[in-house]
């Protein structure tokens, strides 16, 4: 599978849902190298989504400018993927229709669409379900599915906005470790939404913390830890704390310096 990482640079983004309304974030600044698994934390309504979905190209910004090794962003694109919260599947297709459907608007031949289906199915371990209805798999297999759907495409990123949040402990920590897995393997950048700082500790290399009213970025913090992550290894735990710590310091923070600054 050909995927490589990306650069992401997002300049001076703002955002307002009506022309009359207030900002939902004001001149968020961010950097991401290649091959960076990054998750935006933070309390509810700060922002998190709206950010994700201007970067996926499904929104528009009011200002700024997001650039994906210096191309800007200006819709959506296979490049760029997101897996949400809800697998969206075709209930009435199987595993195998579903993972290769955007495949299907290309101009690849049967052959090829089989052989990258096959390979997206086999990273996700659904190898024995190919050929099964959707509707009878588990929700995290059906996340799977999504998955790979997501894989296919070869994507340079892969935006999660809390993408396992429905589905049970012990199924989330296997696809939070999956997924981070795949994509050291191949390379591509995540960016990932989440109010769950475990999540944060085992799947990303850098947390950054975004809170205020309009929404900025407001810490980060390094997770240099080796893989995979277990919840019980004291590095893990010790990295937890400090997060919390800062997450926690972040829910009293309601004027961001940019906001400031631009006042
Ligand atoms: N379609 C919309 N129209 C108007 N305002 C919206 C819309 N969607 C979200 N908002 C508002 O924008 C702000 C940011 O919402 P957003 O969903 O991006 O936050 P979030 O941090 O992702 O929250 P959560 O973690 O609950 O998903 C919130 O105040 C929300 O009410």
């Amino acid at each position: 599978m050909a995927i490589r990482g990306t650069n992401i640079k997002i300049e001076g983004l703002t955002h307002r849902y009506r022309s009359r309304s207030g900002v939902t974030f004001n001149r968020v600044d961010l950097e991401s190298p290649q091959g960076e698994a990054l998750a935006i934390i933070g309390r509810s309504g700060c922002g998190k989504s709206t950010l994700l979905h201007i970067v996926a190209g499904l929104l528009k910004a009011s200002e700024g400018s997001i650039k994906l090794d210096g191309n800007p962003i200006d819709g959506p694109s296979p490049k760029w993927v997101m897996m949400f919260q809800a697998p969206h599947l075709f209930p009435w297709m199987t595993v195998k229709q579903n993972v290769g459907v955007g495949l299907t608007f290309g101009n690849w031949s049967r052959a090829t669409i089989d052989s990258r289906v096959d390979e997206a199915i086999r990273l996700v371990e659904l190898q024995d379900f190919a050929q099964s209805n959707v509707q009878d798999l588990s929700g995290g297999q059906q996340q799977r599915v999504a998955l790979a759907r997501s894989l296919v495409m070869e994507p340079e990123l892969l935006l999660l906005d809390e993408p396992f949040s429905a589905l049970d402990a012990f199924t989330r920590s296997s696809l939070q470790h999956d997924v981070r897995a795949i994509a050291k393997r191949l390379g591509f950048n995540i960016i990932l939404v989440t109010h769950d700082i475990d999540e944060a500790v085992i799947m990303a290399d850098r947390a950054v913390i975004m809170a205020g009213s309009p929404g900025n970025i407001v810490h980060e913090l390094d997770v240099d830890l080796p893989d995979p992550r277990d919840r019980g290894d004291p590095q893990v735990q010790k990295l937890r704390a400090e997060l919390m710590d800062s997450f926690q310091e972040a829910a009293n923070y309601n004027k961001p310096k940019a906001a400031a600054l631009a006042g």
